[in-house]
């Protein structure tokens, strides 16, 4: 289906430096592969020499072939390939071009000259694959992060492709809806026997039907090509440090390995896999270091009976809340649930239909608005929101330049931050040429280099490798240590289960649950708010089963 042969490719700014580095490799009839590497070696690149985007828009030099079902790429026509190849992009909103959900889909299905009068039904038949049958007419501004990302996804299935490529496809959206378009690519794998390539740093899910992975190095290089728990058996945490993401259950796996010093014929992938694999386990593999409890009594904000509502849809009803000093709070929920309208509310860039929320006993709506942004530090959902100079360097050191910082202490200051986000070599760069995972890095250095008491972050680590990670939830860890409240959204309850004090559950626009990690993973069935337990906790749920059917067997 594909064949890239010797693909190299470099940007006009820096000819001399290879992006793709010499790529090769064959896509067979109905194969699946993962396409793993860091963040910013190439991966969404690579898409774009794929479907013909480059070099046809190509500032830069791409030398090789790009065969898709025996056509040279390069000599197609513009939208030629687009019924044989899909491409679902990682920033959803960078393919959307109409105002409401059906015409976005009717738009793709008109280039390819279907009737319109088969057209009604294929969209009704995509939107209901995707859970967004609801939102046929919504207008795709008014959309949640997930559920333009799912709007992505709906489009590009309608167009029943050959093959499928899709570039971080799940990375905004929640745990249930990620179970549910995992499986809905199963079946449609399975029905249609399609070619697909998946680019993800979350390979949970995948992994259970995916075992093909290519491996691309930082600068670019085939590092391997075969089975994924092969290459995870030859290089196993070595994989991490290079910035290519291993799931959460191999990692366990693997520290079991170690404490029994033993070692595994096929290294498990999935719980199913990890559970059957090993009979004991010593429970402290389990176990985490519980944050110290920390009394915070300092009230910084409060809310009280927030309503808001937009075109005439209430979008969040009856929050009270208050945020004390020096906590780290998750906010969690279904996609659509109202995280980013509460965090909005929460940090004054958008006012409550009803309802009051004051900053250090004062209402927020008195603050000055240069003020209430020393206070308080908003990451947004899509870092490109939150970019006002035209290079990375000036973009950190903006607020550093506003408090009137000598300028040798924001160069040591930025010098750390881009260091920290692995984002070296890039100052010069606009931020929009930046790879996804670098201009999120950005969007939450800008923030961390400056003091505000409380940090809003709208899901910081999407899209980024195991290693940018860390960083990001080290540094964040870092201001919390010194101080500072920080409230992050995210889908990935691994990262709750490590680093909150605190988890506040939205569900349909209100707060369901606000409790300690711990209380949460002991309440039963979470899928009903559309999140799930760690992996931590779902091992040793399985563990515990598989003791007690053995012995329930032995008795
Ligand atoms: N301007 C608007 N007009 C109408 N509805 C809106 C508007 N803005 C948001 N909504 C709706 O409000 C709901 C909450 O959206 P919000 O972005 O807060 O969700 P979320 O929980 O952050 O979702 P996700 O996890 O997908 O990012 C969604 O159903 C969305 O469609
Ligand atoms: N238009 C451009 N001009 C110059 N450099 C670019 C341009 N577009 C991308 N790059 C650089 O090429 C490299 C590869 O980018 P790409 O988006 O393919 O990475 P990626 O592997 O998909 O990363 P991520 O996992 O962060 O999304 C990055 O270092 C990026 O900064």
């Amino acid at each position: 289906m594909i064949h890239v042969e010797h693909l190299s490719l470099s940007f006009a700014e820096d000819e001399s430096k290879n992006i793709l580095h010499d790529v090769s490799f064959d896509l067979d009839d109905g194969e699946m592969m993962m396409l793993l590497g860091p963040s910013g070696c190439g991966k969404s690149t690579l898409t774009y020499c794929l479907n013909g985007i480059y070099p046809r828009e190509l500032d830069g030099q791409m030398k090789g072939t790009v065969t898709v079902l025996g056509k040279v790429v390069q000599d197609q026509k513009p939208g030629e390939l687009s019924k044989h190849i899909g491409v679902v992009f990682q920033d959803p909103e960078s393919q959307f071009c109409m105002l409401t959900v059906e015409d976005e889909i009717a738009f793709g299905l008109e280039n390819l000259q279907i009737p319109r009068a088969h057209m009604e039904g294929k969209i009704e038949e995509v939107l209901q694959l995707v859970h967004l049958s609801d939102y046929k007419e919504a207008t795709i501004s008014s959309l949640s992060g997930g559920q333009k990302q799912k709007v992505a996804l709906a489009c590009v299935l309608a167009l029943e492709p050959d093959i499928l490529v899709l570039d971080e496809p799940t990375a905004n959206l929640d745990p249930l809806a990620t179970k549910e378009f995992i499986n809905t690519i199963q079946w449609l794998q399975q029905q249609k026997q399609i070619g697909i390539i998946v680019i993800e740093h979350q390979l949970e899910g995948w992994a259970s039907f995916i075992d093909r992975a290519h491996l691309l190095s930082k600068d670019g290089h085939t590092i391997f090509d075969g089975s994924l728990s092969k290459a995870i058996q030859l290089y196993g945490y070595k994989l991490q440090e290079q910035g290519i993401s291993i799931p959460t259950v191999t990692q366990y796996a693997l520290s079991a390995a170690k404490h029994q010093k033993r070692t595994y014929k096929r290294i498990p992938l999935t719980t199913e896999q990890f559970v059957s694999s090993v009979s004991y386990i010593d429970a402290s593999i389990f176990q985490r270091k519980l944050k110290k409890g920390r009394e915070q009594e300092q009230t910084i904000l409060s809310a009280s009976n927030l309503q808001f509502h937009k075109q005439g849809k209430s979008i969040i009803h009856d929050v009270d809340l208050t945020l004390k000093k020096q906590e780290f709070v998750a906010i969690v929920g279904a996609n659509g649930s109202g995280k980013t309208t509460l965090s909005r509310l929460l940090a004054g860039i958008d006012s409550p239909t009803v309802g009051e929320i004051t900053l250090h006993q004062r209402p927020l709506a008195t603050w000055k608005e240069k003020q209430l942004r020393q206070e308080i530090g908003y990451v947004f959902q899509n870092p490109e929101h939150q970019f006002i100079t035209d290079c990375v360097y000036d973009e950190i050191a903006y607020s550093l330049r506003i408090r009137c910082f000598q300028e040798n202490d924001i160069q040591a200051q930025v010098n750390r931050i881009l260091s920290y986000c692995k984002l070296e070599g890039l100052q010069h760069r606009h931020p929009y040429t930046l790879s996804q995972g670098q201009k999120r890095r950005l969007s939450v250095a800008t923030m961390i280099v400056d003091d505000q008491q409380l940090l809003f972050l709208d899901e910081p680590t999407f899209g980024q490798d195991a290693a940018s990670t860390r960083k990001i939830m080290d540094l964040l860890q870092e201001r919390y240590e010194n101080g500072t409240t920080v409230v992050m959204i995210t889908h990935d309850m691994d990262l709750v289960d490590q680093y909150a004090d605190r988890v506040i559950v939205v569900q349909s626009g209100g707060i369901v649950a606000d409790e300690s990690p711990i209380a949460l993973w002991e309440r039963p069935y979470l899928e009903q708010w559309f999140i799930e337990y760690p992996t931590r906790i779902q091992l040793q749920q399985k563990m515990e089963e598989s003791y007690d059917d053995y012995a329930t067997q032995s008795t």
